[in-house]
């Protein structure tokens, strides 16, 4: 079953005025809503809400009946979202991603890498994960970024898909890495890609579903973990991500519309990190937390 987006066009200010109404009407259902801006010159903005296909009908009805008041008559539009297997073999042949100090290239690219890059050799294949997503290089970009300014002596890289974030890791600091997928496809397939990279040792992968594993307790507490997936687990795993984290540890969250950004932060304030930075690209953020070191 594939997932769809319904959405309307507005005006920013109404598209905002929207997605409050839209909030209201989902509260803490599981479902993302969003604005995009889609031409500033005129004005116009999307808001859109994403759901599962199966569900088109009912969510339709809902919205219709959320907006009649405040926006009646507004057409509801349709756009199907691309699934995974399609998105990789669009991604085939796409150029290198530049991304901090790293350039993340298919093996097609490797003679564009240069002296001072830190090469991510990933194929597009089954597992999400070639730089090109805005999560995927935002992610990056703050590894690079916490790398620079604080030490890490062990990391954890959840939801690992492709490997290329721990990859990346393992290349500019050498420390251990625990790197896990609930998909035991991904694991594979990161595995793969490691052993492509030249990583002989030093990063251990892991099939597991959120913490579910002796491994974390093995291999942590970790003073960085990264988990890029999305923001509803991300929310529900934040104590026992918490209780994973060295005190000064940091934490690397991506996965997140810009509209879902206030949400995670709230639920990791409530686990005691604090909001460092925040990387926005493409409609996605990525977000730096910190933990006091006392
Ligand atoms: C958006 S991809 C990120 C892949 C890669 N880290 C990147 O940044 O490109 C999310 C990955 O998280 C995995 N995942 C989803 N839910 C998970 C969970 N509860 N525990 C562990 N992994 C999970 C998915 O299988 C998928 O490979």
């Amino acid at each position: 079953m594939s997932e769809i987006r319904l959405y309307v066009a507005a005006t920013e200010r109404d598209a905002e005025r929207i997605l409050d109404i839209l909030s209201d009407v989902f509260g803490e259902e599981d479902i993302a809503l969003a604005t995009t801006e889609v031409d500033e010159k005129r004005d116009l903005w999307e808001a859109s809400v994403y759901l599962m296909a199966e569900d088109e009908n009912e969510i339709r009805q809902r919205i219709a009946d959320g907006l009649a008041e405040a926006y009646p008559g507004l057409a509801i539009e349709k756009e199907v979202i691309p699934d995974v297997d399609w998105i990789a073999k669009s991604l085939e042949g796409l150029s290198p991603v530049r991304a901090g100090r790293f350039l993340v290239h298919g093996s097609h690219d490797r003679g564009k890498v240069k002296a001072n890059d830190v090469s991510i050799e990933i194929d597009a294949g089954q597992a999400f994960g070639t730089g090109h997503h805005g999560t995927t290089a935002g992610c990056l970009e703050m590894i690079d970024a916490v790398a620079r300014s604080q030490t890490i002596r062990r990391a954890l890289d959840l939801g690992t898909g492709s490997g290329v974030l721990a990859i990346g890791l393992r290349k500019i600091r050498n420390i251990p890495i625990l790197a896990t997928d609930i998909d035991p496809v991904a694991v594979a397939v990161a595995k793969e890609n490691v052993r492509r990279n030249g990583i002989a040792s030093g990063l251990k992968l892991v099939t597991a579903p959120g913490f579910h594993s002796p491994a974390f307790a093995q291999a942590g507490p970790f003073d960085l973990i990264i988990a890029n997936i999305l923001a509803r687990p991300l929310m529900k795993m934040a104590p026992q991500l918490a209780a994973h984290l060295a005190p000064g540890g940091s934490v690397i969250l991506s996965g997140i519309l810009a509209a879902q950004r206030w949400k995670v932060l709230a639920a990791y304030n409530g686990v005691r990190l604090h909001h460092v930075r925040t990387i926005w690209r493409n409609g996605w953020v990525t977000i730096h937390l910190r933990r006091r070191s006392h």
